[in-house]
C-alpha cells in the first residue's frame, strides 16, 4: 500500500500542501484533480522522492519513503514518474528511450518487449526515428512507453495525454489502462482532463490549493460534488438553489448542463443569451435572476428569447 500520512511541503516558505493523508491499495488506480497551481505535480514528486516533505511522511508497503535528502540518486525503484517534459534522449531513436533501462542480457526479449510497448503506445512505425524528430505528442507516447518498459509497480503520471490528440488519446488511454489494470500496476494520475478521472480512476482526490477537499469514487464525487469547485472540474456546472425545484430542501443543488431540459411553462425561466454547437446539440447559456445558466438543447434557441428550464429526470 502507497500511504501518505499528514504531509506538507513549502517552495521557499511558500505552503504548496497542506497536511495531506490518503492511502492508496495496491492496484488502484488514482486520479487526482484541481485547479492549476493547486499542488497536484508536488504530490507526485514528494511520493517519487524528487522532493522531501516538510512535515509528515510516505510510506511504500511499509517502507519509509525519504526522499532526495537522503538518497543520492532521487527515485524510487518500484516506481517510475512521467513529468510533464518527458525526458527523453533527443538524439537517439524512439526504440533505444524505450529500451534505455531494459537489460541487455535477453536482446530478443529486450526486442520483444520494445516492440510490444511501442505497439501499445500507437508508435510502431516511428521505432527507428530519433526523439528530436518527434512531435510533442509523438515524444509523450515514447515517454509513456519508457516508463511501462520497466514494469514498475506505481506509476505516477502528470497529465500523461495532454499533447496527444483526441482521437488517439481516447484509444492510448483505454489500452494503458486496461494494461495497468491487469498488471495490477498502482497508478496515480495528476489531470485537468475530466475523462480520465470518472471513466478510469477508481478514486478521485480533490486538492484545493494544497488541501484534501473531496476524496471518492468517480460516479459518486460526479454526482455529490459538494462544492461548485469540484463540481466545476468536470465541466459547466450550474449552481441552484435546491428550493427552486425541491421546496422542503435547502442549500444548493450542483446541476450539470444535461441535467437541466427545456420546459415552455416551467417557473424557472430563463434568457437565452448565447447557443454554442457541441456536435449532438447546443450548450445554451441564460441568465435568470442575473444568474448564469447552461443548459442543453437539440436545437438553437434564438437569443434574446425566453424560456423555462426543468430537472432532466
Ligand atoms: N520549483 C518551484 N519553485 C517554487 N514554486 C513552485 C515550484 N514548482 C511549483 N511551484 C508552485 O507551487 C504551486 C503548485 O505547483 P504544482 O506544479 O504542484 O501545481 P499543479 O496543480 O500540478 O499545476 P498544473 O495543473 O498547472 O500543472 C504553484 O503555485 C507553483 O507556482
Amino acid at each position: 500500500m502507497l500511504s501518505i500520512q499528514n504531509i506538507s511541503f513549502s517552495y521557499n516558505n511558500t505552503p504548496v500542501l497542506n497536511q495531506l493523508s490518503l492511502d492508496i491499495i495496491p492496484g488502484e488506480h488514482l486520479s487526482i484533480i484541481g485547479a492549476s497551481g493547486c499542488g497536484k505535480s508536488t504530490l507526485l514528486k514528494l511520493i517519487y522522492g524528487l522532493l522531501t516533505p516538510s512535515d509528515g511522511n510516505l510510506y511504500w508497503n511499509e517502507k519509509k519513503l525519504l526522499g532526495p535528502d537522503f538518497n543520492i540518486v532521487p527515485g524510487e525503484d518500484d516506481m517510475k514518474y512521467l513529468a510533464q517534459d518527458f525526458g527523453l534522449m533527443p538524439f537517439i531513436t524512439a526504440s533505444e528511450n524505450i529500451g534505455k533501462y531494459l537489460s541487455n542480457f535477453y536482446p530478443i526479449k529486450k526486442k520483444k518487449r520494445i516492440f510490444e510497448l511501442l505497439e501499445m503506445v500507437g508508435m510502431a512505425e516511428y521505432a527507428n526515428v530519433k526523439a528530436q524528430f518527434l512531435s510533442g505528442g509523438q515524444q509523450q507516447r515514447i515517454a509513456l512507453a519508457q516508463v511501462l518498459a520497466q514494469e514498475p509497480k506505481v506509476l505516477l503520471l502528470d497529465e500523461p495525454f495532454s499533447h496527444i490528440d483526441n482521437f488517439q488519446k481516447n484509444t492510448l488511454r483505454r489500452d494503458l489502462f486496461h494494461h495497468l489494470k491487469s498488471s495490477k500496476i498502482t497508478c496515480l494520475v495528476a489531470t485537468h482532463d475530466a475523462t480520465d478521472a470518472l471513466s478510469f480512476a477508481d478514486n478521485v482526490l480533490v486538492l484545493k490549493d494544497g488541501k484534501k477537499i473531496a476524496y471518492n469514487t468517480p460516479k459518486e464525487l460526479y454526482l455529490n460534488p459538494g462544492s461548485t469547485y469540484t463540481a466545476s472540474l468536470f465541466g459547466d456546472v450550474n449552481t441552484i438553489d435546491a428550493q427552486l425545484f425541491f421546496p422542503d430542501r435547502k442549500g444548493f443543488l450542483w446541476i450539470y448542463p444535461h441535467q437541466l431540459k427545456v420546459k415552455e411553462d416551467s417557473k424557472l425561466r430563463v434568457k437565452v443569451l448565447d447557443n454554442y454547437f457541441s456536435g449532438n446539440g447546443y450548450l445554451i447559456k441564460g441568465i435568470s435572476k442575473g444568474k448564469i445558466l447552461f443548459f442543453l438543447h437539440h436545437t438553437s434557441i434564438p437569443s434574446g428569447s425566453e424560456t423555462g428550464l426543468c430537472l432532466n429526470r
